[in-house]
């Protein structure tokens, strides 16, 4: 029987052993506190923003959003990155991305500081995750979930061949660079494939783990993939239906004819979506602790 994973369950446990992590933080006189800045009016940013900040809600991370005129100057993102930097009740900073046209998307990144960089999207930390565990910081939220989707099933990572349909610098990046680490849920022979790749289906079509980042709907189907592969499916779209909302969410795989080959799968939604959102508060936490010297277990 083939596996669904269920990710608003793995999300929720790891939301409910973080509140312990706060609770020791709360004694010590620090609320966690996360500020999510938007600056777009992509329909789907908003409804990411409000849920990251209903999670904060939950655990009882301080969430402060900051939302700026799409048609305001890029010097006032800036600005506020910059007091958000300086504010001690703000640990982490979280820039929604896709920003609007006038703001150059990297300078952003970089702006914020990089121990308050919850997404891992500044170079100093991008860096250090590639330098390796030792060295490194956070690790970016999508990837992270992940990696602990693939625990949480017992997916042997360890020399296991993983296919990386998707190069970005968010998921398809970092997601091959964890995967490839000497490390405990790394370990795996990772290929990346994008746009210029030829015969993806010769490599999907091999792979143990595929990690589906390519933001084309159904794009990967069952015929792709090898008999007992788990399939991680990251894409979110959007695609017109006669809903309540006028669409509903597909993946970047097709579910129905992927689970007759897989072993194990994500579903979307529920699957790596809400894991994104538990990493970023794992992050947070991460990040007061360390700016607090406050010791944490974390999950
Ligand atoms: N679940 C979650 O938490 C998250 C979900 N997402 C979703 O994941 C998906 C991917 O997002 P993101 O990584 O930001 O997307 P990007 O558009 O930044 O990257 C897409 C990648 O897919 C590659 N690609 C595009 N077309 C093809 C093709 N025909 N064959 C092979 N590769 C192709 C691109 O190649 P090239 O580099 O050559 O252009 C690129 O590397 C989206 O649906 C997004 O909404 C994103 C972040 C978090
Ligand atoms: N600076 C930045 N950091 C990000 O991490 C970031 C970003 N910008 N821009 C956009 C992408 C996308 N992303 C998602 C997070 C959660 C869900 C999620 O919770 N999805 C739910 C359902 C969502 C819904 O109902 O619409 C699910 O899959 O079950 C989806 C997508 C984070 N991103």
């Amino acid at each position: 029987m083939t596996e669904v994973i269920d990710g608003n369950a793995v999300a929720a446990e790891i939301r409910e052993d973080l509140s312990d992590a706060i609770s020791t933080l709360k004694q010590a006189g620090t609320v966690p506190g996360l500020a999510t800045v938007l600056m777009s009016d992509d329909p789907a940013s908003e409804t990411y923003v409000s849920m990251k900040q209903r999670d904060c809600e939950e655990v009882g991370i301080n969430g402060i959003h900051v939302e700026l005129d799409n048609d305001a100057p890029a010097d006032e993102l800036y600005e506020t990155i910059a007091d958000l930097n300086a504010d001690d009740e703000v640990h982490g900073i979280l820039v929604q991305s896709p920003l609007v046209e006038q703001v150059n998307e990297r300078e952003a990144f970089r702006a914020v500081t990089p121990e308050k960089d919850v997404d891992c999207f500044h170079p100093e930390n991008v860096g250090r995750m590639v330098a390796g565990p030792s060295h490194a910081r956070f690790k970016p939220c999508t990837p992270h979930g992940i990696l602990k989707l693939l625990e949480q099933y017992d997916v042997e990572t360890e020399g296991a061949e993983a296919v990386v349909v998707g190069r970005s610098n968010i998921v398809g990046k970092p997601m091959a660079n964890l995967l490839a680490q000497n490390d405990d849920t790394g370990n795996a022979t990772v290929t990346v494939c994008h746009s210029r790749t030829e015969n993806l289906e010769a490599h999907t079509k091999r792979a143990d783990i595929v990690v589906a980042a390519v933001g084309v709907p159904e794009f990967i189907d069952g015929t792709m993939l090898k008999e007992g592969a788990t399939v991680i499916d990251v894409g979110i779209n959007r695609v017109d239906a006669e809903t309540e909302k006028g669409y509903e969410l597909v993946g970047d795989v097709e579910f129905a004819s992927a689970r007759e080959v897989a072993d194990t799968i994500t579903p979307v939604p529920g699957g790596v979506g809400p894991m994104t959102r538990a990493m970023l508060l794992w992050n947070t936490v991460k990040a007061a602790s360390e700016q607090t010297g406050v010791d944490v277990a974390l999950p």
